[in-house]
């Protein structure tokens, strides 16, 4: 109970209650525009998608980390006109200082790469899964916050680290009993970009913003794109040109233009073939016109997309070799993805791969009568000693009651704390499945 400074009487340093007003007003009991709640039911099955996350991490050999939701907005500050800058969901603390919910966990996680400077050894393969925000105009109804789980590979500037980033999430798709029939990977390097634009001679510093404009193709009219292109230096040659590249969707026809001087091709073909090696060849395909909307990934860049076509892309990722350097840290490899909590709830409902996920505790313990409630309690705790989840029934309640609440809780047994057993030192047992019951000594219950 927060302590109320402007008590009545006025007198300094004196508390007294607030006043209670007659008739309350009804506080709204929705949450914020955009977020979400997670009661009982929707927290299984959050929990269900975490534990997955978890546990294919686990597989991959990562170690989980986190950092908080508040980060400096200097963090996110960047100029190439990403979406995520536009929605930053920040102000000004009591302190003066300006803070910003976090919009994604990269930035977080290179500045404690940095932090931890030679104390952490490349490489590092990190993990989080953490609740990411955005301030959007209600106007289109969207959500504000998501969780992400996020897997990062820092310190590897081999194409080996997007493979094996790839891998982890066909795992993951195929713990949920999704196939490549369902989902695919779009895959291309910004490199691809980059061995264009500099045949045009645009400079390095104008990547990022191209790369921005490119993500919003297929969001908005093309010759908005082209008058944005535009804007950032680009002849219509140069424009032309590129608009062509992005539409090559095989590694041959990319190499026909290209050439096989630039990384970009070489990045590709490996990690195609290592694609075979792990086995999800089926999963990929190549794409140009993938470049991903953050600023920072400078090479292999894939997004996950349902075939099916009906939904937003499922994850993402790519390599950022220079997003710690930006940060003032060394120059360290990295790659990562991320992926959200909503879409592939989406995609579940749409194959019907919802998990049946019930309350499940293993006892129900109650007392027949008053007198008997310590006795409950008692036996209660001798069950949570053995490791045994226990609903203690805490009012003395009739019988039909308990076994109404037995069938809500999906409890096991029922544990019946009566008087002529207790007499004997024993309690009754039913088992609510079969309906079989029996007496046994308390010392024998397990
Ligand atoms: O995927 C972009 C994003 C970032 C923060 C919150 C939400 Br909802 N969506």
């Amino acid at each position: 109970q927060a302590l109320n400074d402007n008590v009545s009487g006025g007198r300094s340093g004196a508390l007294s209650p607030p006043p209670v007003t007659e008739t309350s007003q009804k506080i709204d009991v929705n949450p914020p525009k955009g977020t979400r709640d997670f009661p009982p039911e929707e927290m299984r099955l959050r929990s269900w998608l975490f534990q997955n996350f978890r546990e294919v991490s686990r597989l991959f050999g990562f170690e989980e980390i986190d950092f908080p939701v508040l980060e400096s907005e200097a963090l996110f500050i960047r100029k190439a006109g990403e979406e995520i800058r536009d929605q930053l969901y920040s102000f000004e603390d009591r302190g003066n200082r300006r803070v910003a919910l976090r919009p994604e966990l990269t930035p977080s996680l290179a500045r404690l790469v940095i932090q931890k400077g030679k104390s952490a050894p490349l490489p590092l393969k990190w993990f989080a899964v953490g609740q990411c925000w955005r301030y959007e105009r209600m106007t289109r109804g969207r959500r504000r916050e998501h969780y992400q789980w996020n897997m990062d590979i820092i310190g590897v500037p081999e194409v080996t680290a997007e493979a094996e980033l790839i891998s982890s999430i066909v795992t993951f798709f195929k713990r949920l009993g999704i196939t490549s029939s369902d989902v695919g990977f779009k895959v291309s390097s910004r490199k691809v970009l980059q061995e264009v634009l500099r045949s045009y001679s645009i400079p390095e510093n104008l990547f990022g913003k191209v790369c921005i404009i490119i993500d919003k193709m297929e969001k908005i009219p093309m010759d908005e794109i082209k008058s944005e292109l535009k804007s950032v230096g680009m002849s219509e040659k140069a424009i032309e040109e590129l608009l062509e590249v992005l539409s090559v969707k095989s590694l041959s026809k990319l190499e026909e233009i290209l050439g096989t001087a630039g990384d970009a091709i070489a990045d590709l073909k490996q990690l195609f073939s290592l694609a075979d090696k792990f086995g999800y060849s089926e999963w990929i395909q190549f794409d140009a016109s993938v470049v991903r909307g953050l600023a920072y990934y400078t090479g292999i860049v894939f997004e996950g997309f349902d075939r099916e076509g009906t939904l937003r892309a499922i994850c993402g990722g790519g390599r950022y070799d220079r997003l710690l350097s930006t940060f003032g840290g060394d120059d360290v490899p990295a790659c990562g993805f991320g992926f959200g909590d909503a879409v592939i709830v989406e995609l579940l409902k749409e194959k019907g791969l919802l998990p049946e996920l019930s309350p499940l505790v293993e006892n129900i313990v109650c007392s027949l009568d008053q007198e008997l409630q310590g006795a409950a309690a008692t036996v209660a705790t001798i069950l949570r000693e053995k490791g045994q989840s226990v609903d203690l029934v805490l009012e003395n309640k009739p019988l039909k009651w308990v076994f109404k609440r037995a069938a809500r809780i999906n409890a096991g047994r029922l544990i019946l704390v009566g008087n002529s057993e207790w007499q004997k030192g024993m309690v009754r047992v039913k088992i609510l499945a079969t309906g079989e019951q029996y007496e046994v000594k308390l010392d024998q219950l397990e």
